[in-house]
C-alpha cells in the first residue's frame, strides 16, 4: 500500500525506517509514514504491535536514531535538548487514564500547564480555562472534582487539559477505551471538531475499528511492528493485504455478534441442548 503524502497534504512529521528496541527484542522494524498537517491520523493494530512505542518515539519520550524521525524537516534524532523542548511546548498529549490529579478541581487541573509554563495573570488563566472548558462542553463543571465526573467527561477534561496550551499536534491514546459507545462516539466528534476549529495535528492510537473510521483522514494499520497499510479509510477499506483484511473483517465479526445469541449460545453450551448459531 502506498505509503507517503497520500494526497493528505504536507507532512508536518515523517517517520523513515524508524526501528525500536526493548533490551535485544525489536519492537518496531523500519516503519516509514507521514502526519500529515492539520489532519487527523489514527494508528490502529492489535493489542502488543508497537503502537503505544511508536507514540513514545513520536513525543520524545524514547530516544531515536538520526534519520528516522523528522519533524517539518528537522532531523529529530539530531535535536538537542533546547529543540526537543521547543517541540514538546507545540505537543498536547492525552493519555489512556486521562491522568487528572484528583486532589485538583477540574479548572485547576487545567490551569497546571499554564501555571507551570507561562507567567500569565491568575485573570488570564482563568478566561483560558474558562474558554477550553466550553469547547469541551464542561462549562458546568470547573468547580467539579475529578471523581464526581463520569468517565467520559473524565476524558473531555483530559483533552481540555492537553489543548490548554494550544497544541498544534495533539496526541490520544486509546480516547474510547472504558466508554460506552455513545459517549464514545460523542468524544470523536468532539476530537473533529476541534481539528476544524483549531487546525490541529491529530495523531490518535486506538484499538477501535469504527471509532478510527468515524475520526481519520488518515488510518496507519500496525501488526507485530510494521506497517501493514497506510493510507485514507477508503484505501485501507479497499486494501487487498490479507492481513489488513483479517485485521478489519475480524473486528468486524466480533461487532456482530448479537448479545442475546451469543448468550444464548453459552448457555446451551453449558447445558449440552442443541447450540444455535450465531
Ligand atoms: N518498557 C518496556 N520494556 C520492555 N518491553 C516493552 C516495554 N513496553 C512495551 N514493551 C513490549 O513492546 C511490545 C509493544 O508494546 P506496545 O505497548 O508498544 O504495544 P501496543 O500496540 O501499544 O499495545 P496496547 O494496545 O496493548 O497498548 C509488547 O510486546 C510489549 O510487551
Amino acid at each position: 500500500m502506498g505509503i507517503g503524502n497520500n494526497g493528505l497534504g504536507s507532512p508536518i512529521i515523517q517517520v523513515r525506517n524508524l526501528s525500536s528496541h526493548y533490551g535485544g527484542r525489536t519492537i518496531l522494524h523500519e516503519i516509514s509514514f507521514d502526519i500529515p498537517s492539520g489532519k487527523v491520523t489514527v494508528i490502529m493494530g492489535v493489542s502488543g504491535c508497537g503502537k503505544s512505542t511508536l507514540l513514545r518515539h513520536l513525543i520524545g519520550l524514547k530516544p531515536t536514531a538520526p534519520g528516522c524521525l523528522f519533524v517539518e524537516g528537522e532531523d529529530a534524532g539530531l535535536f538537542r535538548t533546547a529543540q526537543w523542548n521547543a517541540y514538546r511546548k507545540r505537543l498536547g498529549v492525552l493519555f489512556q487514564g486521562g491522568a487528572l490529579f484528583s486532589s485538583l478541581s477540574v479548572r485547576d487541573n487545567l490551569a497546571v500547564p499554564l501555571r507551570v509554563h507561562t507567567r500569565l495573570a491568575e485573570s488570564t488563566i482563568r478566561i483560558i480555562t474558562d474558554i477550553k472548558l466550553h469547547q469541551v462542553g464542561l462549562t458546568e463543571f470547573g468547580d467539579f472534582m475529578p471523581s464526581q465526573l463520569s468517565g467520559g467527561m473524565r476524558k473531555r477534561a483530559g483533552l481540555a487539559r492537553a489543548m490548554v496550551m494550544d497544541p498544534e499536534i495533539l496526541f490520544v491514546d486509546e480516547p474510547s477505551s472504558g466508554l460506552d459507545p455513545i459517549t464514545a462516539a460523542g468524544l470523536d466528534e468532539l476530537l473533529v471538531e476541534l481539528k476544524h476549529a483549531m487546525g490541529m495535528t491529530l495523531v490518535v492510537v486506538t484499538h477501535e475499528l469504527e471509532s478510527a473510521f468515524r475520526i481519520a483522514d488518515q488510518i496507519v494499520v500496525m501488526d507485530a511492528g510494521r506497517i501493514l497499510a497506510a493510507g485514507t479509510p477508503e484505501a485501507v477499506r479497499s486494501c487487498e493485504d490479507i492481513r489488513v483484511r483479517q485485521f478489519l473483517e475480524r473486528r468486524a465479526d466480533e461487532r456482530a455478534v448479537d448479545q442475546g445469541r451469543y448468550e444464548k449460545r453459552l448457555a446451551a453450551i453449558g447445558s449440552k441442548k442443541r447450540v444455535p448459531p450465531f
